[in-house]
């Protein structure tokens, strides 16, 4: 990354699925001036280049950082626009695919990597009915001291600098993200899903460092999104 590790300084990140709709009268700009710290542009099912693009492109001329996450090597876009990759690695997928497979096979084909732009996020993918969960075939069946051990594992044996703890679309358990929470050190704490307003966001932001939000852009629009805002820079 051109700063190192920017995520450092961020509390709440926005995430955008390039397969699903925003509300009517409601644009990219409109999502880029929520105060959001970062847009992370990405989903699991129906993800395309052409979706990508378009996404990335309607949020470059927007003052916040763009950070592609891709769901698999075939959709990662070339883009000057974008400040980063962050490339997910689901460390209870059901398949090494899903933890360094993938990235194998990306490495392999691409020639020249941007690695000064990439880094790693290191999930723990806890929602089962969440597609990612599905798609990644995640052992969810996980406890707190499950969690916090992954979290520690993350950290000190493979040097991830981000912990991702992914409800996507459920909010969590927050005696799992504290745990969570208390197993990393110098990692950044990621925890998404679910948040729908300032209470959610509020809950979760105690106890993580950053807190993603995702479907709530899609289904409700910008002033919820800005109430997670508040929230966020609150806790
Ligand atoms: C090596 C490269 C370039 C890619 C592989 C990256 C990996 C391991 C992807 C697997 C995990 C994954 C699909 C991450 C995408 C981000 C994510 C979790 C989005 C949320 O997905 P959901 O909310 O479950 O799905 P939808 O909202 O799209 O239905
Ligand atoms: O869509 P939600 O439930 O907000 O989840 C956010 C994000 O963690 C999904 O990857
Ligand atoms: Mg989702």
């Amino acid at each position: 990354m051109t700063a190192e590790t920017p995520w450092e300084e961020w509390d709440h990140i926005l995430k955008i699925d390039p397969d699903k709709e925003l509300p009517d009268g409601i644009t990219y700009g409109d999502l880029c001036a929520t105060g959001t710290d970062a847009i992370e542009v990405g989903g699991t099912m129906g993800i395309t280049e052409e979706n990508m693009e378009a996404v990335v492109d309607a949020c470059a001329e927007h003052d916040v950082p763009l950070y592609q996450e891709p769901s698999s090597p075939d959709v990662v876009i070339d883009n000057r626009a974008l400040e980063g990759y962050l490339i997910p690695t689901v460390f209870n997928a059901g398949s090494p695919f899903w933890i360094t497979g993938a990235h194998k096979e990306w490495v392999r084909i691409d020639n020249g990597l941007d690695w000064d732009r990439t880094a790693t996020e290191a999930y723990i993918v806890m929602n089962p009915d969440a597609d990612v969960a599905t798609y990644t075939e995640a052992d969810c069946d996980l406890d707190a001291d499950d969690v916090a051990a992954y979290a520690e594992v993350a950290e000190r044996m493979f040097g991830q600098e981000i912990v991702y703890v992914e409800y996507s679309g459920m909010l969590g358990d927050e005696d799992i993200v504290d745990a969570a929470s208390g197993a990393v050190d110098d990692a950044t704490l990621f925890y998404g899903g679910g948040i729908h307003d300032y209470d959610s966001a509020y809950s979760m932001a105690q106890y993580a460092d950053v807190i993603v939000v995702g479907d709530l852009a899609h289904d409700e629009g910008v002033d919820a999104v800005r109430e997670t805002v508040e929230a966020a820079n609150d806790a």
